[in-house]
């Protein structure tokens, strides 16, 4: 039974993982993550795009893919048509969701919460620039947050006095913030409580799940009336991930194994 292939930097990815999970409960899926080479947010452009292709490329050779997410906004906003060159299934991206932020603000003051990578990108510029014309929007990127997402998932407490620092600009000024990477959605009770009710917080998520079920049905790709099985690649070689692990295996995925072909 063929699987879809979610793909991110660390575990940010599993904020896309349940909401694809949600519409769709008997898709098997495969996690894979390159934690050999994360942040994501401080890598060269060449070296993520190179990266990327190659572990992507090399999963869909050696698994039965039926379609592709790459659940991090920091590699989708740069190697998306790179990947939709090399590959013959569809690849799903998460980019900012900037126009749903600008449609909902009442203020037209709006945030975006990202790596330094997405902040830095002109595809976030031109997202911006085309569906944000009216709005002031205030960019925070920050690789603290991915930290913690990553260290929550791991059982560890999340600072909030760093996390209101990083949040500061926001705070009392935007009435929208995006949540433009995927590490975020991890950190959403959080970031919530710090913003308060007066600032809508919103992320790509259910969008992405949306478009998959569309891609699988218009591909006659959907699995039904079968238990989902779920698969974990790491690049690098897998450590003590005890409390990762748990986590894991109450979203139904079996422990994590190194990818042969990292
Ligand atoms: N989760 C990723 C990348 C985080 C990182 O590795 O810096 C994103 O959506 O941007």
């Amino acid at each position: 039974m063929k699987s879809v292939l979610i793909f991110d930097s660390g575990v940010g990815g599993l904020s896309v993982f349940k909401e694809v999970a949600q519409l769709l409960p008997e898709q098997h899926v495969v996690y894979a993550f390159d934690n050999a080479a994360f942040p994501y947010g401080e890598l060269a452009d060449d070296v993520l795009i190179q990266r990327v292709c190659r572990m992507v490329s090399a999963i869909c050779q050696q698994q039965d893919i039926s379609l592709v997410i790459i659940a991090c906004n920091t590699a989708s906003t740069l190697v998306l048509p790179h990947l939709r060159d090399l590959l013959n299934v569809p690849v799903v991206g998460v980019v900012p969701a900037i126009k749903p932020a600008a449609a909902i603000s009442k203020s037209k003051i709006i945030g975006l919460l990202a790596t330094p990578a997405t902040i830095r990108r002109p595809y976030t510029h031109q997202l911006v620039k085309e569906f944000a014309p009216d709005c002031e929007v205030e960019m925070v990127g920050s690789t603290e947050l991915v930290q913690m997402g990553e260290g929550k998932l791991r059982g560890r407490k999340v600072d909030k006095k760093i996390l209101s620092d990083v949040l500061a600009p926001f705070i009392n000024k935007t009435d929208c913030i995006v949540l433009g990477c995927t590490h975020f959605p991890l950190l959403r009770e959080e970031i919530e409580d710090i913003l308060g009710e007066q600032c809508l917080v919103i992320d790509s998520g259910k969008a992405i799940a949306n478009r998959v079920v569309t891609l699988l049905k218009e591909g006659d790709q959907m699995t039904s009336l079968s238990k989902a099985e779920h698969f974990v690649f790491s690049s690098a070689p897998v450590k003590e991930e005890e409390a990762l692990n748990q986590e894991l295996e109450k979203l139904g995925f079996a422990t994590i194994s190194r990818a042969p072909i990292f």
